[in-house]
């Protein structure tokens, strides 16, 4: 082939993808205005996994459909950001894995607001100080993150999406294998690890702190520490790294959630999650009818997790994730169920199920 030819033609390709995104900006300004008007949030989920799932059913390839939703998502994000950058809460400090799952959520175009612990980021939002707020909910490995749930049942805001981020750990530390005496991370890291820490770090003394990005720092201040934590924490502090992929599963995967003070709307076509507590009554059965409001009408119940109310000993709140929007007339129905059988019920929200 003719290079030159082939390089002219990309050339009017990038011509025309210019204009067209430029005319998308364009357009897409007008309806961040109209919405302005008409008081709806700038950051609308249930619209982009219409456009995501739009634009999957128009790919022929051979771009994968993960890399045409990661392009459009900055190109969303560009559009957010011309009405207004939003302000994102999350986890900190820089560079932790929370900080990934917002920047793959909201692009790049955000102002980033790392909090110190969990509660932090609830408190941000609601004061208003923050437009969402970023939380990891639960690691395929290590399982729930029990802040997040417990601060959820209290909170009012309410979940308006979720993201998945697969976790690579590394094992960082200025100082050889042979001279680490302390292993810091925070305690889900630390689990996600245990056999890896077990075999080549037998002696070492584990030690748990707020965030894996935290360890970096304080492990390239004192002599024998490692950290665990992301390769980006390692890059952002400037510590090395020893050693990678140090988790005991492959498909170590965090799902993460985002929270806001408005609902999120319908994505359709089976494509919504919602996410509900709700604490039974001390009688036979009663699990038992919680979860048959669900399954009698065949909704998909994609988790449960118990937890102390906090309120009384031997006292639980069951946390569950269900496929369908709560304003969908099937959940409505089974919540109504749920309610004659429970003692409360509390609607956490309903979000795009996104991979
Ligand atoms: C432009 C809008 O605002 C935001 C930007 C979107 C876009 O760039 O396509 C889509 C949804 C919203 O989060 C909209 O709601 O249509």
């Amino acid at each position: 082939m003719d290079l030159e030819k082939v390089r002219t033609r990309i050339d009017e390709i990038d011509r025309e993808i210019v204009a067209k995104l430029n005319e998308r900006l364009t357009l897409a300004g007008d309806v961040a205005a109209a919405k302005a008007e008409a008081g709806l949030p700038i950051f609308m989920p249930e619209r982009e996994e219409q456009i995501f799932m739009k634009l999957a059913r128009l790919n022929t390839g051979p771009l994968e459909e993960a890399t045409l939703r990661r392009i459009y998502g900055e190109i969303i994000s560009v559009t957010r950001a011309r009405q207004r950058k939003l302000r994102i809460a999350y986890l900190g400090p820089e560079a932790t894995y929370t900080e990934q799952a917002a920047v793959k959520q909201f692009g790049q175009q955000i102002e980033t607001m790392p909090q110190r612990m969990i509660p932090d980021v609830f408190t941000a939002v609601e004061k208003g100080e923050a437009d969402y707020g970023v939380i990891p909910i639960e690691n395929s490995t290590g399982g729930a993150v029990l802040h997040s749930l417990d601060m959820l049942a209290e909170t009012e805001l309410k979940i308006v999406s979720q993201v998945y981020l697969p976790i690579e750990h590394c094992l960082v530390s200025r100082w050889p294998l042979e001279a680490i005496t302390e292993v810091h991370s925070k305690d889900q890291a630390l689990i996600q690890c245990r056999d890896w820490l077990a075999r080549h770090l037998p002696g070492a003394r584990q030690v748990e702190c707020d965030s894996t990005a935290q360890a970096v720092r304080l492990s390239g201040e004192h002599e024998g520490m490692a950290a665990i934590a992301g390769e980006l924490a390692a890059t952002r502090y400037g510590v090395p790294v020893l050693a990678k992929g140090i988790q005991d599963r492959s498909d170590n995967v965090t799902r993460f959630l985002v929270i806001g003070a408005r609902p999120c709307g319908r994505t359709g076509d089976g494509g919504d999650k919602t996410s509900l507590v709700f604490s039974i009554n001390d009688e036979v059965g009663a699990l038992e009818r919680a979860v048959k409001a669900f399954s009698s009408r065949g909704i998909n119940m994609t988790k449960i997790e118990s937890r102390p109310s906090r309120r009384k000993a031997w006292d639980y709140l069951f946390f569950v994730d269900v496929i369908g929007h709560w304003e969908d007339a099937e959940v409505q129905a089974a919540v109504a169920d749920l309610k004659d059988a429970c003692r409360l019920v509390k609607w956490l929200g309903s979000y795009p199920n996104t991979k």
